[in-house]
Protein backbone atom coordinates (compact mmCIF):
# COMPACT_ATOMS: atom_id res chain seq x y z
CA UNK A 1 0.00 0.00 0.00
CA UNK A 2 1.25 3.66 -0.90
CA UNK A 3 1.39 5.24 2.27
CA UNK A 4 -0.78 8.26 2.81
CA UNK A 5 0.77 11.93 2.06
CA UNK A 6 0.11 15.16 3.34
CA UNK A 7 0.91 18.47 2.09
CA UNK A 8 0.45 20.74 4.94
CA UNK A 9 -0.31 24.70 4.56
CA UNK A 10 -0.66 24.78 0.75
CA UNK A 11 -2.57 27.61 -1.29
CA UNK A 12 -4.50 25.61 -4.18
CA UNK A 13 -4.36 27.28 -7.35
CA UNK A 14 -2.01 29.95 -5.36
CA UNK A 15 -6.10 31.44 -4.24
CA UNK A 16 -7.43 31.76 -0.62
CA UNK A 17 -6.41 30.97 2.64
CA UNK A 18 -3.40 27.80 2.96
CA UNK A 19 -5.05 24.45 3.81
CA UNK A 20 -3.94 21.10 4.25
CA UNK A 21 -4.69 18.22 1.44
CA UNK A 22 -4.67 14.63 2.53
CA UNK A 23 -4.00 11.82 -0.45
CA UNK A 24 -4.51 8.41 -0.21
CA UNK A 25 -6.23 5.16 -2.19
CA UNK A 26 -4.36 7.11 -4.83
CA UNK A 27 -7.21 9.72 -4.35
CA UNK A 28 -7.68 13.22 -2.38
CA UNK A 29 -8.80 11.82 0.55
CA UNK A 30 -9.83 15.16 2.49
CA UNK A 31 -8.99 19.20 2.17
CA UNK A 32 -8.85 21.58 4.87
CA UNK A 33 -7.19 23.11 8.14
CA UNK A 34 -5.35 21.35 10.27
CA UNK A 35 -6.07 17.68 9.18
CA UNK A 36 -4.60 14.50 11.00
CA UNK A 37 -3.29 11.57 9.30
CA UNK A 38 -2.14 8.18 9.93
CA UNK A 39 1.44 7.68 11.60
CA UNK A 40 3.73 6.93 8.88
CA UNK A 41 2.19 9.50 6.74
CA UNK A 42 4.97 11.23 4.56
CA UNK A 43 4.52 15.00 4.69
CA UNK A 44 5.39 17.64 2.37
CA UNK A 45 5.35 21.51 3.54
CA UNK A 46 3.19 23.34 1.49
CA UNK A 47 4.48 26.82 3.29
CA UNK A 48 4.16 29.49 0.17
CA UNK A 49 3.71 26.71 -2.35
CA UNK A 50 0.97 26.40 -4.85
CA UNK A 51 -0.98 23.19 -5.24
CA UNK A 52 -1.70 22.38 -8.98
CA UNK A 53 -3.24 19.16 -11.10
CA UNK A 54 -0.56 17.37 -12.50
CA UNK A 55 1.37 18.82 -15.92
CA UNK A 56 -0.21 16.75 -19.32
CA UNK A 57 2.66 16.80 -21.81
CA UNK A 58 0.80 16.17 -25.24
CA UNK A 59 4.30 16.49 -27.59
CA UNK A 60 7.53 14.17 -25.61
CA UNK A 61 10.01 12.49 -27.81
CA UNK A 62 11.37 9.51 -25.50
CA UNK A 63 13.67 8.46 -28.16
CA UNK A 64 13.45 4.56 -27.18
CA UNK A 65 13.34 2.53 -29.61
CA UNK A 66 16.03 3.15 -31.22
CA UNK A 67 18.11 6.22 -29.81
CA UNK A 68 18.25 5.41 -26.09
CA UNK A 69 21.72 6.97 -26.05
CA UNK A 70 19.79 10.41 -26.10
CA UNK A 71 16.81 9.56 -23.97
CA UNK A 72 14.78 6.41 -22.47
CA UNK A 73 11.90 5.96 -21.38
CA UNK A 74 13.24 6.00 -17.87
CA UNK A 75 15.04 8.91 -18.26
CA UNK A 76 12.34 10.60 -20.02
CA UNK A 77 10.28 9.60 -17.30
CA UNK A 78 12.30 11.50 -14.21
CA UNK A 79 12.89 14.54 -16.54
CA UNK A 80 8.78 14.95 -16.77
CA UNK A 81 8.10 13.95 -13.42
CA UNK A 82 11.10 16.47 -12.25
CA UNK A 83 8.92 18.93 -14.48
CA UNK A 84 5.68 18.47 -12.34
CA UNK A 85 4.23 16.23 -15.15
CA UNK A 86 1.88 13.13 -13.95
CA UNK A 87 1.37 12.14 -18.07
CA UNK A 88 3.12 12.49 -21.00
CA UNK A 89 2.64 11.97 -25.00
CA UNK A 90 5.59 9.66 -26.50
CA UNK A 91 5.86 10.65 -30.20
CA UNK A 92 5.77 8.08 -32.53
CA UNK A 93 8.98 9.23 -34.84
CA UNK A 94 11.56 6.43 -33.09
CA UNK A 95 13.23 3.93 -34.84
CA UNK A 96 11.64 1.71 -35.18
CA UNK A 97 8.17 4.08 -35.39
CA UNK A 98 5.18 3.34 -33.18
CA UNK A 99 3.60 2.17 -36.30
CA UNK A 100 1.87 -0.86 -34.58
CA UNK A 101 1.09 -2.12 -31.14
CA UNK A 102 3.95 -3.93 -30.91
CA UNK A 103 5.63 -0.44 -30.40
CA UNK A 104 2.74 1.36 -29.07
CA UNK A 105 1.94 -1.35 -26.04
CA UNK A 106 6.31 -1.82 -25.17
CA UNK A 107 6.17 2.20 -24.80
CA UNK A 108 3.04 1.70 -22.70
CA UNK A 109 4.09 -0.65 -20.66
CA UNK A 110 8.00 0.37 -20.41
CA UNK A 111 6.30 3.53 -18.49
CA UNK A 112 4.19 1.70 -16.15
CA UNK A 113 7.35 -0.40 -15.38
CA UNK A 114 9.55 3.06 -14.17
CA UNK A 115 6.21 4.20 -12.56
CA UNK A 116 7.20 7.78 -12.50
CA UNK A 117 4.79 9.00 -15.19
CA UNK A 118 1.89 7.78 -17.35
CA UNK A 119 3.91 7.18 -20.82
CA UNK A 120 0.91 7.14 -23.36
CA UNK A 121 2.30 6.15 -26.86
CA UNK A 122 1.43 7.74 -29.69
CA UNK A 123 0.69 6.19 -32.98
CA UNK A 124 2.16 6.97 -36.00
CA UNK A 125 -0.70 7.71 -38.44
CA UNK A 126 0.76 6.53 -41.45
CA UNK A 127 3.51 3.10 -41.90
CA UNK A 128 7.02 4.36 -40.82
CA UNK A 129 5.81 7.78 -41.15
CA UNK A 130 6.52 7.27 -45.12
CA UNK A 131 3.12 9.47 -46.10
CA UNK A 132 1.36 7.04 -47.96
CA UNK A 133 -0.41 4.47 -46.44
CA UNK A 134 -2.62 5.01 -42.77
CA UNK A 135 -1.28 2.70 -40.21
CA UNK A 136 -3.55 0.40 -38.13
CA UNK A 137 -4.85 3.12 -35.61
CA UNK A 138 -7.68 1.21 -34.77
CA UNK A 139 -5.48 -2.25 -33.62
CA UNK A 140 -2.79 0.44 -31.74
CA UNK A 141 -5.72 1.93 -30.09
CA UNK A 142 -7.39 -1.21 -28.87
CA UNK A 143 -3.93 -2.85 -27.80
CA UNK A 144 -2.41 -2.42 -23.95
CA UNK A 145 -1.43 1.08 -24.35
CA UNK A 146 -4.71 2.40 -25.76
CA UNK A 147 -3.43 4.56 -28.12
CA UNK A 148 -5.12 7.87 -28.07
CA UNK A 149 -3.40 9.95 -30.16
CA UNK A 150 -1.85 9.42 -33.64
CA UNK A 151 0.84 12.23 -35.26
CA UNK A 152 3.44 11.80 -37.92
CA UNK A 153 5.25 14.03 -35.67
CA UNK A 154 8.49 15.32 -37.65
CA UNK A 155 6.70 15.20 -40.90
CA UNK A 156 3.46 16.90 -41.95
CA UNK A 157 1.24 14.66 -43.14
CA UNK A 158 1.13 16.52 -46.13
CA UNK A 159 -0.91 14.40 -48.66
CA UNK A 160 -4.44 16.16 -48.36
CA UNK A 161 -6.43 13.10 -49.15
CA UNK A 162 -4.20 10.64 -46.74
CA UNK A 163 -5.57 13.13 -44.17
CA UNK A 164 -8.95 13.70 -44.76
CA UNK A 165 -8.95 9.63 -44.64
CA UNK A 166 -6.65 9.93 -41.15
CA UNK A 167 -9.41 12.57 -40.04
CA UNK A 168 -12.44 10.71 -41.12
CA UNK A 169 -10.97 7.23 -39.10
CA UNK A 170 -9.90 8.80 -35.95
CA UNK A 171 -13.57 10.38 -35.28
CA UNK A 172 -14.91 7.35 -35.87
CA UNK A 173 -12.25 5.13 -33.32
CA UNK A 174 -12.16 8.76 -31.15
CA UNK A 175 -8.87 9.55 -31.00
CA UNK A 176 -6.69 12.81 -31.99
CA UNK A 177 -4.74 13.35 -34.51
CA UNK A 178 -2.51 15.80 -33.92
CA UNK A 179 -0.70 17.44 -36.99
CA UNK A 180 2.81 18.84 -37.99
CA UNK A 181 2.30 21.57 -40.16
CA UNK A 182 4.62 21.94 -42.69
CA UNK A 183 4.23 22.10 -46.40
CA UNK A 184 7.37 20.01 -46.98
CA UNK A 185 7.24 22.17 -50.50
CA UNK A 186 8.28 24.99 -48.77
CA UNK A 187 10.94 24.17 -46.64
CA UNK A 188 13.34 22.33 -48.98
CA UNK A 189 16.84 23.30 -47.57
CA UNK A 190 15.19 25.22 -44.60
CA UNK A 191 16.85 25.32 -41.49
CA UNK A 192 15.84 29.08 -40.17
CA UNK A 193 12.59 31.00 -39.80
CA UNK A 194 12.79 33.25 -43.39
CA UNK A 195 13.14 36.42 -42.49
CA UNK A 196 15.86 39.18 -42.41
CA UNK A 197 17.66 37.44 -40.17
CA UNK A 198 18.40 34.46 -41.96
CA UNK A 199 18.90 36.47 -44.96
CA UNK A 200 22.09 37.74 -42.95
CA UNK A 201 22.82 35.00 -42.11
CA UNK A 202 23.11 32.80 -45.62
CA UNK A 203 20.23 30.46 -43.61
CA UNK A 204 18.23 28.62 -45.73
CA UNK A 205 13.94 30.10 -44.81
CA UNK A 206 11.08 28.49 -43.53
CA UNK A 207 8.19 30.75 -44.55
CA UNK A 208 5.23 31.44 -42.23
CA UNK A 209 3.20 30.16 -45.18
CA UNK A 210 4.76 26.84 -45.02
CA UNK A 211 3.05 26.10 -41.69
CA UNK A 212 -0.35 28.39 -42.19
CA UNK A 213 -1.27 26.69 -45.00
CA UNK A 214 -1.57 23.33 -43.39
CA UNK A 215 -3.24 25.02 -40.89
CA UNK A 216 -5.78 26.47 -43.08
CA UNK A 217 -6.05 23.46 -45.44
CA UNK A 218 -6.56 20.54 -42.28
CA UNK A 219 -8.92 23.36 -40.45
CA UNK A 220 -10.96 22.85 -43.65
CA UNK A 221 -10.85 19.24 -43.61
CA UNK A 222 -11.48 18.87 -40.09
CA UNK A 223 -14.65 21.13 -41.19
CA UNK A 224 -15.90 18.84 -43.85
CA UNK A 225 -15.00 15.23 -42.31
CA UNK A 226 -16.49 16.77 -39.49
CA UNK A 227 -13.58 15.41 -37.19
CA UNK A 228 -11.31 17.55 -35.03
CA UNK A 229 -7.69 18.16 -35.69
CA UNK A 230 -4.89 19.33 -33.42
CA UNK A 231 -2.07 21.33 -34.56
CA UNK A 232 1.63 20.71 -32.88
CA UNK A 233 3.90 23.32 -31.96
CA UNK A 234 2.12 26.79 -33.46
CA UNK A 235 4.63 29.15 -34.42
CA UNK A 236 3.48 31.89 -36.12
CA UNK A 237 1.16 35.03 -35.56
CA UNK A 238 -0.86 33.79 -38.63
CA UNK A 239 -1.16 30.46 -37.05
CA UNK A 240 -3.05 31.98 -34.38
CA UNK A 241 -5.22 34.39 -36.54
CA UNK A 242 -6.07 30.68 -38.21
CA UNK A 243 -7.09 29.26 -35.39
CA UNK A 244 -9.29 32.10 -34.28
CA UNK A 245 -11.03 32.26 -37.41
CA UNK A 246 -11.39 28.32 -37.35
CA UNK A 247 -13.22 28.56 -34.16
CA UNK A 248 -15.10 31.10 -35.53
CA UNK A 249 -16.53 28.76 -37.91
CA UNK A 250 -17.39 26.19 -35.87
CA UNK A 251 -14.56 23.94 -36.36
CA UNK A 252 -13.04 21.89 -34.11
CA UNK A 253 -9.64 22.83 -33.94
CA UNK A 254 -7.24 22.48 -31.20
CA UNK A 255 -3.54 24.04 -31.15
CA UNK A 256 -0.35 24.06 -28.94
CA UNK A 257 2.86 26.23 -27.80
CA UNK A 258 6.05 25.23 -27.04
CA UNK A 259 7.74 27.00 -24.37
CA UNK A 260 10.53 27.85 -26.63
CA UNK A 261 8.21 29.50 -29.02
CA UNK A 262 7.16 31.81 -26.12
CA UNK A 263 10.09 32.79 -25.10
CA UNK A 264 13.10 32.71 -27.64
CA UNK A 265 13.12 34.38 -31.20
CA UNK A 266 15.48 34.19 -34.22
CA UNK A 267 18.10 36.70 -33.12
CA UNK A 268 19.00 34.08 -31.04
CA UNK A 269 21.40 32.44 -34.60
CA UNK A 270 23.40 35.03 -34.78
CA UNK A 271 26.01 32.52 -32.90
CA UNK A 272 25.13 30.25 -35.67
CA UNK A 273 25.16 27.47 -32.69
CA UNK A 274 23.39 24.51 -33.00
CA UNK A 275 21.53 24.23 -30.07
CA UNK A 276 18.53 26.83 -31.21
CA UNK A 277 17.48 24.97 -34.66
CA UNK A 278 14.36 23.36 -33.81
CA UNK A 279 11.46 22.63 -36.12
CA UNK A 280 9.39 24.75 -36.53
CA UNK A 281 11.95 27.38 -36.20
CA UNK A 282 12.42 30.33 -33.80
CA UNK A 283 10.17 33.10 -35.39
CA UNK A 284 10.32 36.79 -34.52
CA UNK A 285 9.53 38.96 -31.67
CA UNK A 286 6.20 39.48 -32.92
CA UNK A 287 5.11 35.96 -33.33
CA UNK A 288 5.95 35.42 -29.63
CA UNK A 289 4.12 38.31 -29.06
CA UNK A 290 1.31 36.85 -30.88
CA UNK A 291 1.44 33.65 -29.06
CA UNK A 292 1.84 34.82 -25.76
CA UNK A 293 -1.69 36.51 -26.51
CA UNK A 294 -3.09 34.00 -28.33
CA UNK A 295 -2.33 31.58 -24.75
CA UNK A 296 -4.01 34.18 -23.03
CA UNK A 297 -6.63 34.21 -24.52
CA UNK A 298 -7.43 30.54 -25.07
CA UNK A 299 -7.30 30.58 -28.83
CA UNK A 300 -3.65 28.51 -28.20
CA UNK A 301 -5.40 25.54 -25.64
CA UNK A 302 -2.41 24.96 -24.29
CA UNK A 303 1.45 24.18 -23.92
CA UNK A 304 3.06 21.32 -24.71
CA UNK A 305 6.81 21.07 -25.14
CA UNK A 306 8.28 19.14 -27.79
CA UNK A 307 10.62 18.06 -26.09
CA UNK A 308 13.47 16.87 -27.96
CA UNK A 309 16.95 14.84 -27.00
CA UNK A 310 19.50 14.96 -29.55
CA UNK A 311 23.14 14.00 -29.11
CA UNK A 312 26.17 16.04 -28.52
CA UNK A 313 27.52 15.35 -31.81
CA UNK A 314 24.43 15.72 -33.82
CA UNK A 315 23.61 19.34 -32.25
CA UNK A 316 27.09 20.76 -31.92
CA UNK A 317 27.87 20.54 -35.23
CA UNK A 318 27.15 23.52 -38.13
CA UNK A 319 24.32 24.93 -38.27
CA UNK A 320 22.65 23.72 -41.10
CA UNK A 321 23.74 20.25 -40.07
CA UNK A 322 22.24 20.16 -36.23
CA UNK A 323 19.48 18.14 -35.86
CA UNK A 324 16.29 20.49 -34.87
CA UNK A 325 15.30 19.71 -31.41
CA UNK A 326 15.72 20.94 -27.65
CA UNK A 327 15.29 19.75 -24.32
CA UNK A 328 11.96 20.91 -22.61
CA UNK A 329 10.13 18.85 -19.66
CA UNK A 330 12.07 20.21 -16.95
CA UNK A 331 12.22 23.72 -18.02
CA UNK A 332 8.55 24.54 -19.41
CA UNK A 333 7.01 25.64 -15.82
CA UNK A 334 9.33 28.52 -15.09
CA UNK A 335 9.20 29.20 -19.06
CA UNK A 336 5.55 29.83 -18.49
CA UNK A 337 6.08 31.47 -15.65
CA UNK A 338 8.53 33.65 -17.34
CA UNK A 339 6.59 34.39 -20.22
CA UNK A 340 2.78 34.52 -19.07
CA UNK A 341 2.90 34.87 -15.46
CA UNK A 342 5.65 37.58 -14.44
CA UNK A 343 3.46 39.81 -17.49
CA UNK A 344 0.24 39.12 -15.91
CA UNK A 345 -0.80 37.33 -19.20
CA UNK A 346 -1.82 33.96 -16.80
CA UNK A 347 -2.49 33.71 -13.34
CA UNK A 348 -2.26 30.36 -11.57
CA UNK A 349 -5.68 28.76 -12.74
CA UNK A 350 -4.46 29.85 -16.28
CA UNK A 351 -1.26 27.60 -15.70
CA UNK A 352 -3.73 24.57 -14.62
CA UNK A 353 -5.39 25.30 -17.56
CA UNK A 354 -2.83 25.47 -20.32
CA UNK A 355 -0.35 22.96 -18.54
CA UNK A 356 -2.95 20.42 -17.22
CA UNK A 357 -6.87 20.91 -17.78
CA UNK A 358 -6.92 21.42 -21.38
CA UNK A 359 -4.54 19.65 -22.28
CA UNK A 360 -6.05 15.75 -20.75
CA UNK A 361 -9.30 17.31 -21.93
CA UNK A 362 -8.37 17.52 -25.62
CA UNK A 363 -6.68 14.03 -25.48
CA UNK A 364 -9.82 12.14 -23.87
CA UNK A 365 -7.36 11.58 -20.45
CA UNK A 366 -9.96 11.61 -17.82
CA UNK A 367 -7.78 10.70 -14.85
CA UNK A 368 -5.48 14.06 -15.63
CA UNK A 369 -6.30 17.65 -15.64
CA UNK A 370 -8.77 17.21 -12.59
CA UNK A 371 -9.94 19.43 -10.44
CA UNK A 372 -8.51 19.79 -6.65
CA UNK A 373 -11.45 18.17 -4.46
CA UNK A 374 -11.88 15.63 -2.44
CA UNK A 375 -12.63 12.49 -4.30
CA UNK A 376 -10.80 13.37 -7.17
CA UNK A 377 -7.41 11.27 -8.28
CA UNK A 378 -4.21 11.85 -6.54
CA UNK A 379 -2.43 13.80 -9.71
CA UNK A 380 -0.76 16.49 -8.21
CA UNK A 381 2.49 19.09 -8.50
CA UNK A 382 3.53 21.63 -5.52
CA UNK A 383 5.45 24.74 -7.14
CA UNK A 384 7.38 27.23 -5.38
CA UNK A 385 7.03 29.96 -6.88
CA UNK A 386 9.02 32.13 -5.40
CA UNK A 387 12.53 30.19 -6.03
CA UNK A 388 15.05 31.16 -9.03
CA UNK A 389 17.46 28.18 -10.32
CA UNK A 390 19.88 28.65 -12.93
CA UNK A 391 19.74 25.67 -15.52
CA UNK A 392 22.83 23.69 -16.58
CA UNK A 393 22.46 21.01 -18.98
CA UNK A 394 24.15 17.95 -17.35
CA UNK A 395 22.23 18.22 -13.90
CA UNK A 396 18.89 17.63 -15.93
CA UNK A 397 17.79 14.17 -15.73
CA UNK A 398 17.73 13.59 -19.23
CA UNK A 399 20.64 11.70 -21.06
CA UNK A 400 21.36 14.58 -23.54
CA UNK A 401 22.39 18.12 -22.72
CA UNK A 402 20.53 19.87 -25.19
CA UNK A 403 18.86 23.08 -23.79
CA UNK A 404 18.23 26.67 -24.88
CA UNK A 405 18.24 27.60 -21.67
CA UNK A 406 22.13 26.65 -20.56
CA UNK A 407 23.21 29.13 -18.12
CA UNK A 408 19.80 31.35 -17.57
CA UNK A 409 18.20 31.96 -14.36
CA UNK A 410 14.52 31.17 -14.68
CA UNK A 411 11.94 31.87 -12.01
CA UNK A 412 9.78 28.92 -10.64
CA UNK A 413 10.65 25.23 -9.52
CA UNK A 414 8.50 22.26 -8.89
CA UNK A 415 8.44 21.19 -5.44
CA UNK A 416 7.34 17.76 -5.71
CA UNK A 417 5.02 15.66 -8.10
CA UNK A 418 2.46 13.27 -7.11
CA UNK A 419 1.09 10.65 -9.17
CA UNK A 420 -2.17 8.61 -8.08
CA UNK A 421 -0.42 9.50 -4.48
CA UNK A 422 2.99 8.42 -4.54
CA UNK A 423 5.45 11.03 -4.55
CA UNK A 424 7.61 10.54 -7.94
CA UNK A 425 9.57 13.42 -7.55
CA UNK A 426 10.66 15.37 -4.79
CA UNK A 427 13.34 18.55 -4.55
CA UNK A 428 15.02 17.31 -7.65
CA UNK A 429 15.31 13.33 -7.06
CA UNK A 430 12.97 10.94 -8.49
CA UNK A 431 11.58 7.80 -6.79
CA UNK A 432 10.56 5.13 -9.52
CA UNK A 433 8.30 2.54 -8.39
CA UNK A 434 10.10 -0.22 -6.77
CA UNK A 435 7.07 -2.83 -6.41
CA UNK A 436 8.18 -4.98 -8.98
CA UNK A 437 5.05 -4.64 -10.38
N1 LIG B 1 10.87 19.71 -33.02
C1 LIG B 1 11.98 19.28 -33.57
O1 LIG B 1 12.76 20.14 -34.01
N2 LIG B 1 12.30 17.99 -33.64
C2 LIG B 1 11.49 16.88 -33.31
C3 LIG B 1 10.47 16.58 -34.35
C4 LIG B 1 9.34 17.57 -34.42
O2 LIG B 1 8.73 17.89 -33.39
O3 LIG B 1 8.98 18.02 -35.49
C5 LIG B 1 12.41 15.66 -33.06
O4 LIG B 1 11.93 14.54 -33.08
O5 LIG B 1 13.59 15.88 -32.83
ZN1 LIG C 1 6.95 18.53 -35.16
ZN1 LIG D 1 7.94 16.94 -31.95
Amino acid sequence: MTPQVLIRNVRLYGEGEPVDVLLGDEQILAIGPGLEAEADVEVLDGTDRVLLPGFVDLHTHLREPGREDTETIDSGSAAAARGGYTAVFAMANTDPVADSAVVTDHVWRRGQEVGLVDVHPVGAVTIGLAGKQLAEMGTMASGVGQVKMFSDDGKCVDDPLLMRRALEYSSSLGVLIAQHAEEPRLTVGAVAHEGPTAARLGLAGWPRAAEESIVARDALLARDAGARVHICHASTAGTVSLLEWARAQGISISAEVTPHHLLLDDSRLETYDGINRVNPPLRERSDVEALRKGLASGVIDCVATDHAPHAEQDKCCEFSQARPGMLGLETALSIVIETMVRPGLLDWRGVAKVMSERPAEIVGLDDQGRPLEVGEPANLVLVDPHTEWTVHGPDLASIADNTPYQDMTLPGRVTATVLRGRITARDGAVFPRTDGK
